[in-house]
Order: structure tokens, then sequence, then C-alpha cells
């Protein structure tokens, strides 16, 4: 029986970790959760999982949790600290990160420095400081399990294979909601328009950033930093049927490719059972010939310029990926609030860039600090 902690229990990953531990009963339970302020899925979560430990965002939340359950049902705790209760809590085995934001941060670095093997949704963290949580993986000899489909793919067909053997890396893209619109079609785009993806159901800043193609982005460095890769070793291929999920071309020219019916539980049960496989009835079978016809088609940088801001911030490395993904974070926000429009989110990502001067090797409390200024900075242009 693994004990796991999931945390962003109420979202779109969390959701979906809990499908696979209800369908595992004898494999899996959930000793320890979070989420933010979506109460009732929470106190539903609550009653139908029994965890042992329960962090919420807020004193509110908090507040409202302690009327509804007694201390002996479960153990409550909110803020920054108690998301690290949460992650460490006693005897878990896998923490499930399935926050959204670079709040994973510390409670995946605290996870490591307890033995707890990463299942790694929230890509924020390794895009934010990425070196930080690599090293430190490798000092505690923790494994650091990718749960994004495009990572869980190339794990996927990395297994039994030497990294150095690999060519290059081939991440697939959606194109996400405008994909088949031009740029100067994307002035007026609503926020009901930028919800819309074609094949994945996901929570809204994920969504958006698959619109921006600022997802893809952030995959590109989260690839760097999993597998170890020069950024000239990784490329992104428009694929708009999202059924290949991603593919690994290996010096003999050989590709190897993990395909499969878009449904993130696969990757999240591939992550909570590596190495072995566990059946997923529920996952529909792919059947190519229903398909009939895969699409692919070369990225284009100028049209999804947040692709090339991506690859340029992890060129330079240090804090540089730290400005990218904190602009992006709020300026992601301000437009799903309607402070913005879309094509603001890459301008004001831009500008944050532009004025930053990248601090090498960054140290934790550096990374905060460049963090919080450029949230800082991003709120002025709002
Ligand atoms: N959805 C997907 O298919 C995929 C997602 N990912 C990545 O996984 C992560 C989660 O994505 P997704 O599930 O779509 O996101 P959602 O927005 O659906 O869920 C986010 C979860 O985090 C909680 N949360 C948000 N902010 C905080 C906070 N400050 N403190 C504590 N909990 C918080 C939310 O709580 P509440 O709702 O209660 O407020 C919710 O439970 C992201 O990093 C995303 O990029 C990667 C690949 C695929
Ligand atoms: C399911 C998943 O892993 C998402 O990151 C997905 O890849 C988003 O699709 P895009 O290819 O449109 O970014
Ligand atoms: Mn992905």
């Amino acid at each position: 029986m693994k004990k796991i902690s999931l945390l962003g229990a109420t979202g779109s990953i969390g959701i979906q970790t809990l499908e696979v531990i209800e369908s595992h009963p004898e494999e899996f339970k959930l000793v320890a959760m979070s989420f933010g302020r979506n109460y009732k899925s929470g106190s539903d979560i609550i009653k139908k999982f029994k965890p042992e430990f329960v962090a919420v965002k807020d004193k509110e939340t908090y507040e409202h949790l302690k009327r509804e359950f007694s201390s002996q049902d479960v153990k409550l705790g909110y803020g920054e600290e108690a998301l690290i209760e949460a992650a460490i809590y006693d005897g878990v085995e896998c923490l499930v990160n399935a926050v959204v934001g670079s709040v994973g941060l510390i409670p995946t670095l605290k996870a490591i420095e307890n033995n707890i093997t990463i299942a790694l949704a929230n890509k924020e963290t390794l895009v934010t400081a990425g070196h930080l949580v690599t090293e430190h993986a490798k000092k505690y000899n923790v494994n650091i399990l990718p749960v994004d489909s495009e990572h869980s793919a190339i794990f996927q067909c990395l297994q039994g294979e030497s990294v150095k053997s690999i060519d290059r890396l081939i991440i697939t893209a959606s194109g996400g909601s405008f994909r088949d619109r031009k740029r100067e079609d994307l002035v007026n785009v609503t926020v009901d328009q930028a919800l819309n993806h074609p094949n994945w159901s996901m929570g809204a800043k994920i969504t958006i950033d698959s619109a921006t193609m600022m997802n893809k982005g952030l995959e590109v460095i989260e690839a760097h930093w999993l597998f170890n890769l020069h950024y000239d070793k990784i490329d992104v291929l428009l694929h708009k049927e999202s059924i290949i999920h991603s593919l690994v071309e290996f010096h003999d020219r050989s590709i190897i490719a993990q395909l499969g019916t878009p449904d993130m539980r696969v990757p999240i049960q591939y992550a909570l059972t590596y190495p072995e496989r566990l059946p997923l009835k529920e996952a529909k079978r792919l059947e190519l010939w229903e398909i009939g016809k895969l699409h692919f088609e070369k990225a284009d940088f100028t049209r999804f310029r947040c692709l090339q801001y991506a690859f340029d911030s992890g060129k330079i490395g240090g804090t540089m990926p730290t400005v990218l993904n904190a602009a992006n974070e709020v300026a992601v926000e301000a437009f799903l609030s309607g402070k913005i429009t879309f094509l603001q989110i890459e301008e004001f990502i831009e500008r944050s860039l532009d004025k930053h001067e990248s601090i090498a090797n960054p140290s934790l409390e550096q990374i905060q600090e460049v963090d919080q200024l450029t949230r800082n900075f991003v709120q002025t242009l709002i």
C-alpha cells in the first residue's frame, strides 16, 4: 500500500489522481492532501478518502472546515507551512505535486529532503528553480517522476535506454485553442475562447498557457532539467491530435514514440506505479484506424513568441526562467480576470525579460526575490 500526499486535490490533475487511487484501493492510500478555495469539492474528497491531514490555502477555508470536521476526523492546517506539512506528512512515500504555480517549489524541496518520491505535474517548479530541484534530488537520491504527458512519454520511451544515446527529444504540441488563427486575428479574442482547448480538459492557467504556447515553452525547460539535455537537443513539433505524446530520436536515427488517447490518468498512474504498470480499464483504447490520419507541422516561433522566449530564457539560464515563469503567472491571472488582453500576456513577459539581468546559479533566496520583483513589475503594467 503506497502512502500518497496529493497537493492540489481539487484541480484537474488532483481529481484524476484520486480516480487512479480509487480504482486501485489495494495499492494506494491518500494520507494527506491540500486544496485552495474549492470548499465543496475539498470537503467531499475528505469524506470519501478520509486523509489524515488536510492543508488549505487560507484561514477562512480552514475555519469553515473546522466547523464541519472534528479533530478526530482529520487534522487541518492552512497557509504555506501547512502545504509543506501535507507534503512531508508522516509515512508519505510519494508526493503528487499538482498545485499550479511556483507555490509548489518549497514543498517539493522539503519532500526531497525527506526522501519522498516526487510525482511532478507542477512544471512551474522546474522552470523557476530547475537546478535547485535537480541538485537536491541527486543529493538525496530521490526520483522525480514526470506526470506531464509529454515528459511521461519521453520517460517511457527511455526505459532500458541510455540518455547518452539520445540525439534529440521531440515534444509534441497541440497548438492550443488558437492554433488555426493568424497573429493579427488574436487581438480581440476572449477568455472563453482561449479556455476552449481542442483536446484536453485542464485547469484554467495551463489552458491559457497552451493557447499562447507558453505551456510548450515551460515544457521545453522542464525537459531540459528532467532529462539533463541541452536546449539544442530539444525540438517542438505541432501535432494537432495529441495522440503521439512525444518522441525520442537516438543516434542511430531510430525514433521511439509513446501514443495513447489523451487521458492524464495514464501518465499519473505510471508515475504512481513506476517501474511497474497496472491495468487502467477506464482509459479508452487507442484505435489508429478510427483516427485515420495524424498531422504534423513545424512550430512557428514568430507566431508563438512565448515559445521563443522560453528557449531564449532557458539557454541564458540563471534567474531568466524564473522571470519568464513569474511574469507569465501574473499576466495569465490578469487575462483570466479580464484586466488585460490575450496579446498583452506576451508583451508583459517580453518586457519583464528585457529588463532583467540574469543571476547565474542563483540561491533559493535570490530566486524568491527575483520572482517577487517580477510579479511586482508586471502588476505595474496591468
Ligand atoms: N491539467 C492537466 O491536464 C495538466 C496539468 N499540468 C500541470 O499540473 C499543475 C496543476 O494543473 P491543473 O490541475 O490543471 O490546475 P487546476 O487549476 O485545475 O488545479 C490547481 C490545484 O491547486 C490548488 N491551488 C491553487 N493555488 C494554490 C495555492 N496557492 N496553494 C495551495 N493550493 C493551490 C487548487 O485549489 P482550488 O481549486 O481548491 O482553489 C487546485 O486544487 C499545473 O502546474 C499544470 O501546469 C501538467 C500537465 C497536464
Ligand atoms: C496534458 C498535458 O500534458 C498538457 O500539458 C498538454 O500537453 C497541453 O497541450 P498543448 O500541447 O496544447 O500545450
Ligand atoms: Mn503537457
